[in-house]
């Protein structure tokens, strides 16, 4: 089978297709690089000493582990001197990050989650990194945080990387989704599934059944029919996963289908959720939307929120269509 790499694959979208601007398939390379030094920090664990807590906290109030920071670095590095970007944002830093005046400046804005399932850094469970690329918005001048409030709709790119048993890197460009392994010994990204569909119906949900006692009412009534299986209004058996990073989670579900909740729910009633828009939710919308899966808040499609504030936080309800459409009726009746 001919091997197809990332670069040659942009590189057709590029000029076949014309589907994507050469400055963002640029940062899109970029972004991969900066994913393959993460993953070889990654792979080293305990050898490189990239394990346990950095002792700082992020603006979230979250103890930052040393592979959050370390990432954080990484990508905001590798992205400066790239002349593809105004300005970054990420869920571990507090305000957004203006491209230095010494590197040239391009039209882009990238936003990501550096480090994705921090608790499972530890314990050699599968993590990852989400990212986002929006435009600026014309005439902006100096990028203000302002600039990122847009909905989701308006990303030109979304993506994740897994650092799991291999590492992938999952894209879109609004025209599909493209699955990369990495080849550890080359150093490349190769095309490995081409245009991933997400099964409409499912037998598999995903949640942190430990909060059951504070959800609300619609996620409750939904779970419950789940779990009475066969005999119960579902007539069907259902399975259970809870990875516990968000990357592998919505990996899974975009190779086998299935149904991701992160709801909000009474602990806090004024958070509406603990998954982040602009770094996880919105990204993971376009990708399961690309897939032919849905993404909900349980009352707006993800996608159409106009964001408040950079580090907004939503319920999160997506993968395979028909179950985030009955869960999100729900939520209606
Ligand atoms: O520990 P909980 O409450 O089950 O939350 C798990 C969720 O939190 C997250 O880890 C949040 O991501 P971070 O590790 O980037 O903070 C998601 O990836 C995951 O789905
Ligand atoms: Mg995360
Ligand atoms: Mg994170």
């Amino acid at each position: 089978m001919k091997r197809v790499s990332l670069t040659q694959y942009l590189v057709e979208e590029q000029r076949l297709h014309n589907s994507i601007p050469a400055e963002l398939r640029l940062l899109i390379e970029v972004v991969a690089r900066a994913c393959k030094s993460i993953s070889h920090a990654v792979g080293k664990g305990a050898l490189g000493e990239v394990l346990g807590s950095a002792g700082s906290e992020n603006v979230q109030g979250e103890v930052q582990k040393k592979l959050d920071v370390l990432s954080n670095e990484i990508l905001l590095e590798a992205n400066e001197w790239g002349g593809h970007l105004a300005a970054m944002a990420s869920e571990e830093m507090e305000t957004i990050h203006p491209i230095p005046n010494r590197y040239p400046k391009g039209e882009y804005m990238l936003l990501f989650d550096p480090l994705d399932g921090s608790s499972n850094i530890d314990v050699n469970v599968s993590i990852g990194t989400i990212f986002s690329v929006l435009k600026a918005p014309e005439g902006m001048g100096e990028p203000t945080e302002q600039a990122f409030l847009q909905p989701g709709t308006r990303q030109v790119a979304a993506g994740y990387a897994v650092y799991g048993p291999q590492t992938v890197l999952v894209l879109t460009t609004g025209d599909g989704v493209n699955c990369f392994t990495l080849d550890r010994e080359m150093g490349s990204w190769v095309l490995t599934q081409r245009d991933m569909k997400i099964p409409e119906d499912t037998r598999e949900f995903a949640i942190n059944a430990s909060n059951t006692r504070h959800w609300y009412p619609p996620v409750t009534r939904y779970v419950n029919e789940l779990l009475a299986g066969k005999t119960g209004p579902r007539g069907k058996d259902f399975n259970m996963r809870w990875i516990a990073s968000m990357v592998a989670d919505v990996h899974r579900i975009l190779n086998r289908g299935g149904i991701f909740m992160y709801p909000a729910d009474a602990r806090e009633p004024d958070k509406p959720g603990k998954l982040r828009l602009m770094y996880e939710a919105n990204p993971m919308a376009f990708l399961i939307e690309q897939a032919g899966g849905a993404a909900t808040n349980g009352t707006q499609r993800i996608l159409d929120i106009q964001p408040k504030k950079l580090h907004e936080r939503v319920a999160v309800f997506l993968g395979s269509k028909n179950e985030v459409e009955r869960v999100t009726g729900y939520h209606q009746q």
